[in-house]
């Protein structure tokens, strides 16, 4: 009896657990039946309705509408939950909230995580950080081709999306070895993610939308020759699960850690990568050099941004294309790096093809594919 008991004993909280990422985590852990797993937690501003063809198997889902920026709510979720994955966060580089909200959510909210798991006694933390806490800089400097967790960056930002996930996972990783109740030191570490892909990706969405609208085409827009890092989104929520369990038994070694999140996704740029999934789906990438000369990109971006400072009062205008946007698509910025192999074991669990079928799949699958 005292087996069993000690054999299902773990509560894990995943905040965030019904975005695109999060669902995959929670999945995830259901899937690899995580051998202690008695109950996991979902914390959510929005609940979604596939939690409840969840709540029939062995392991107790629990689902918390909650809002990370009240430290009494989470503090409610955290308590007695042995991992805390921080994956919410207001994923927002297109200026549809104000730099006050994004800040809130994701710094204050990751403060509030924190502390409650200081003040309740939860002693395993993993936050989803990003590549965005690299780069691009205010300088404009390139980012890096191939670059790792070592590589050296100046990363100074203005934008407040990466701003924000910057000083949140400052944040995590200070809070690495801090008392939590009953004495014992909090082990935290962060994944950093390229853009990711996969079921469930709005963006890839939008661009497929848009190239139905425009006759089954998309326009080329970046050169080619500007790689952009891509991973799949079941390979980002098997990180995330390796990481939960093995944190205990490697705090030493991966505590205040960084991992960046990487799999066999190629080298492409962004619009090339894209076209992996759209192409499949009946839309072709029109033209082997951008249409519009980058001159004129970089016009339309300021345009762009200073219509929405304008109509702001009045609507929300939020185009794809604004400054950021523009500098984040038109920078290289790939990882080539094995640290979470090394630190903790990770090997891909879909291979590359794989992950591509199952992206073609679900897009065909939500839009049906065009005659
Ligand atoms: N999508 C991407 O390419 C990348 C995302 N990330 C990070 O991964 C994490 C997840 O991102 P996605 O799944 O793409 O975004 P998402 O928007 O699909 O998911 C975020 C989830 O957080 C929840 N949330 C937002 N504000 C909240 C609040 N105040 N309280 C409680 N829950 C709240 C949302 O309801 C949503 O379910 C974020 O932290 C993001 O910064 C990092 C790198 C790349
Ligand atoms: C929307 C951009 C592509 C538009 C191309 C244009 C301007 C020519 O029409 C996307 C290009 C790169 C994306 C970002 C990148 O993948 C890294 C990210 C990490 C995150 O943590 C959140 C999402 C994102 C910022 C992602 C957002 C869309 C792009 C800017």
């Amino acid at each position: 009896m005292a087996g069993t008991a000690q054999a299902q004993e773990q509560v894990y909280l995943v905040t965030g657990g019904c975005g695109f990422l999060g669902e995959h985590v929670v999945r995830m852990l259901l899937q690899q039946q995580e051998p202690r797993l008695r109950e996991i937690r979902i914390f959510d501003l929005h609940l979604s309705p596939w939690l409840e063809e969840l709540k029939t198997g062995p392991v107790q889902v629990t689902a918390i509408q909650g809002d990370v920026t009240q430290a009494h709510e989470v503090a409610a979720a955290v308590a007695g939950a042995h991992v805390v994955i921080h994956t919410a966060g207001l994923v927002d580089v297109f200026g549809r909230s104000s730099p006050k909200t994004i800040h809130e959510v994701n710094v204050q909210g990751t403060k509030n995580v924190i502390e409650a798991c200081v003040q309740t006694g939860t002693r395993f933390l993993v936050y989803t950080s990003s590549m965005e806490v690299v780069g691009p800089n205010i300088k404009g400097h390139p980012f890096y081709s191939r670059g790792n967790e070592e590589t050296p960056y100046e990363a100074v930002h203005s934008h407040p999306y990466p701003c924000s996930k910057a000083l949140a996972e400052q944040l995590v990783l200070e809070a690495n070895g801090r008392r939590v109740r009953g004495g014992l030191p909090l082990v935290t570490c962060a994944l950093r993610p390229t853009g990711i892909y996969g079921e469930g990706h709005q963006i890839m969405r939008d661009f497929y939308r848009q190239g139905l609208r425009l006759g089954c085409r998309l326009f080329r827009a970046i050169p080619a020759s500007v790689e952009h890092g891509r991973v799949y989104v079941g390979n980002v929520a098997w990180m995330h699960v390796l990481v939960a369990r093995e944190l205990e038994q490697r705090e030493k070694l991966m505590g205040g850690q960084v991992y960046f999140c990487y799999d066999e996704s190629p080298y492409k740029s962004y619009e090339d990568f894209n076209m992996e999934f759209l192409a499949p789906c009946g839309l072709r990438l029109v033209g082997t050099r951008p249409l519009v000369p980058y001159w004129l990109l970089v016009l339309l971006a300021t345009l762009n941004a200073l219509l929405q400072w304008l109509l702001r009062p009045f609507l929300l205008y939020a185009p794809m294309l604004n400054p950021y946007t523009l500098a984040v698509a038109n920078t290289t910025f790939t990882v080539s790096t094995n640290k979470a192999q090394r630190h903790f074991g990770y090997e891909p669990l879909f291979s590359w093809e794989d992950s591509r079928n199952r992206t073609i799949r679900w897009v065909q699958a939500v839009e049906g594919s065009p005659s």
